[in-house]
């Protein structure tokens, strides 16, 4: 049989039975031949594992089959996409750390969509204020609002059929998009927001939910910071999309666009082509990788 990993604790896997009710689970010990392989199962692997007992759903994995991606933060493997939610009002939204949770996922090839939430109640001019420094970040932007409705069939249409880590601090309203796209799987949203609180204090795991066909779900806490990821301080400009037009006018080849005399970049910057906040966050995070490989 196959399935998926959506939860592994202690030497044990869940697993989701392809085209199984959705709370269906089975739970595996993993005695395959790829344990000697060193591959370790990472929630979200697709598997073949066989029925130990059916009534006690007690199985083991017999193989991990070929994975898409793997992913380090948060660990898993197939993932197709994040999305990311901010509040536009509160709480306030922290650009530096939405820009740290693009990079991290930009370092891992991993699509996002930016998910603006509570619309409903912001002056369409501040909004486009927020929206504009995203308008060529590389992410999707999508403005919504769980009182009102907005933007939610379209955010829908994004989750439908694929398996998404979803993310973004306390407080901004994951649990209501998730309850008002997916009212079906209220039970399960509750738990994620009681697994998310009960998180802050202990050690979590990651976990998928099944929300309909083919449709994953990926819980994670609700950060607060974020690291940045390991890159050289100097490659940190080629994941800023925004950049790269304006960079083809620096005089220098490896320009990083600082300190550097005749620089497109910091051109289109006065220019206001380039968004203020965005390159603003770029020096930090360029600073903060500087400083971490000093010592
Ligand atoms: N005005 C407004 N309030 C919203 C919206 N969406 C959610 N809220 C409110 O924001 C608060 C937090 O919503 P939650 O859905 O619990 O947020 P969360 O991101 O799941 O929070 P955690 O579970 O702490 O991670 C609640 O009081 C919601 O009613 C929205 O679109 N507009
Ligand atoms: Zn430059």
């Amino acid at each position: 049989m196959t399935g998926k990993i959506i939860r592994g604790v202690g030497g044990f896997y869940y697993i989701h039975p392809e085209s199984a009710e959705k709370d269906m689970l089975v739970e595996c010990k993993a005695k395959g031949i790829f344990r000697n392989r060193n591959v370790k199962p990472l929630v979200g692997d697709n598997v073949e594992f066989e029925m130990l007992d059916e009534e006690k759903k007690l199985g083991n994995i017999q193989e991990i089959l070929p994975r898409k991606n793997a992913l380090i933060r948060p660990a898993s493997a197939n993932v197709d996409q994040a999305v990311v939610v901010f509040a536009l009002s509160f709480p306030k939204p922290n650009l530096n750390l939405l820009d740290r949770f693009l990079l991290m996922m930009q370092t891992q090839d991993i699509p996002v969509t930016i998910c603006f939430n509570k619309c409903d109640d912001q002056k369409e001019e501040e909004i486009q204020a927020i929206v504009s420094q995203y308008r060529s970040c590389g992410a999707e932007v999508l403005v919504t609002s769980t009182v009102n409705g907005t933007g939610m069939d379209h955010l829908r249409k994004v989750l439908e059929g694929k398996t998404t880590v979803m993310a973004g601090p306390s407080g901004v309203g994951k649990s209501s998009v998730m309850n008002l796209l997916f009212p079906e799987a209220q039970m399960e949203t509750g738990e994620i927001s009681r697994k998310i609180k009960r998180g802050r204090h202990t050690t979590r795991h990651t976990e998928l939910f099944c929300i309909g066909n083919q449709t994953y779900i990926m819980d994670t806490p609700g950060f607060t910071s974020l690291r940045l990821p390991d890159v050289e301080k100097e490659d940190l400009r080629h994941y800023y999309p925004e950049f790269e037009e304006a960079s083809n006018a620096c005089r220098f080849l490896g320009c990083v666009h600082i300190n550097e005399p005749d620089c497109g970049v910091k051109d289109a910057l006065e220019k206001q082509e380039i968004p203020s906040a965005r390159y603003e966050n770029y020096k930090q995070f360029y600073e903060e990788l500087r400083q971490q490989k000093k010592y």
